[in-house]
């Protein structure tokens, strides 16, 4: 029997897709990644570990719609989700993946069966959208908040919102860098992915 397919979408690095090709074996294969920016490094990771990608980059659709700019993201998240279900994984897995997928492509991947997680780096509620970590550090510096962390959850139209599947905290330290509290939330991001995408799949099947 075959072991479940999982498609990873990256913008950047591709730290965490790493961290899904080290522990690739017993639970399951990485069979397709995409990325939305040509020059993510995460591709060269990909590349090296012999996985097929695919640039799927935002520019050409809006060249295509000059006319009408807000046309060109529901194209892409269109062309996206036809991408992925022509490739057909068990799971679909967000690592860094910057784009805010519409119903335009959450929906067909719906009705094809095809879930999909996210990894956010912050405990859920907290700081849905982009750069997370920098407003946690921020409320931290503020005394808003003690801990923060980084979590899996199921993807929804609504950011960050879906139901979570695996949540790690992580306590915040007085007279710590930024940088330093990045590194610290990184090395937890990489054990929740793995362990997150073996609880998606367990729950799937
Ligand atoms: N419908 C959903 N789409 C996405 C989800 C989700 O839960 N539901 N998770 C995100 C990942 N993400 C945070 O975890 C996230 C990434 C990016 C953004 C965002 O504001 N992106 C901007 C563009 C930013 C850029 O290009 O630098 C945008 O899409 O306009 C918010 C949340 C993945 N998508
Ligand atoms: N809102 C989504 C978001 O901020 N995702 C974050 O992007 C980084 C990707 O790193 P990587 O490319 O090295 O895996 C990770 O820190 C992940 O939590």
């Amino acid at each position: 029997m075959s072991l479940p397919s999982i498609l990873v979408l990256i913008s950047g690095s591709g730290s965490n897709l790493q961290a899904l090709i080290d522990n690739q074996g017993s639970d399951y294969k990485i069979t397709h990644v995409i990325s939305n920016k040509k020059a993510a490094y995460g591709l060269e990771r990909a590349a090296k570990a012999s996985i097929s990608t695919t640039v799927h980059n935002i520019v050409p659709y809006k060249k295509k719609h000059l006319e009408d700019a807000t046309a060109a993201r529901p194209d892409f998240d269109r062309e996206l989700a036809e991408k992925i279900k022509k490739l057909n994984p068990d799971l679909v897995v967000c690592a860094g993946w910057m784009h805010i997928l519409s119903s335009e492509c959450l929906r067909p991947l719906r009705e094809a069966g095809i879930p999909l997680i996210n990894l956010h780096p912050a405990l859920p509620g907290a700081f849905d959208g982009a750069h997370a970590i920098d407003r946690a550090y921020d409320a931290f510096q503020k005394g808003e908040i003690t801990k923060t962390g980084c979590m899996i959850h199921w993807v929804i139209e609504e950011v960050d919102r879906g139901e979570p599947l695996l949540i790690k905290e992580i306590e915040m330290k007085e007279g710590e860098s930024l940088e330093d509290l990045e590194n610290r939330i990184h090395s937890v991001e990489h054990v929740a992915i793995v362990e997150g995408t073996k609880l998606a799949l367990a729950k799937k099947t």
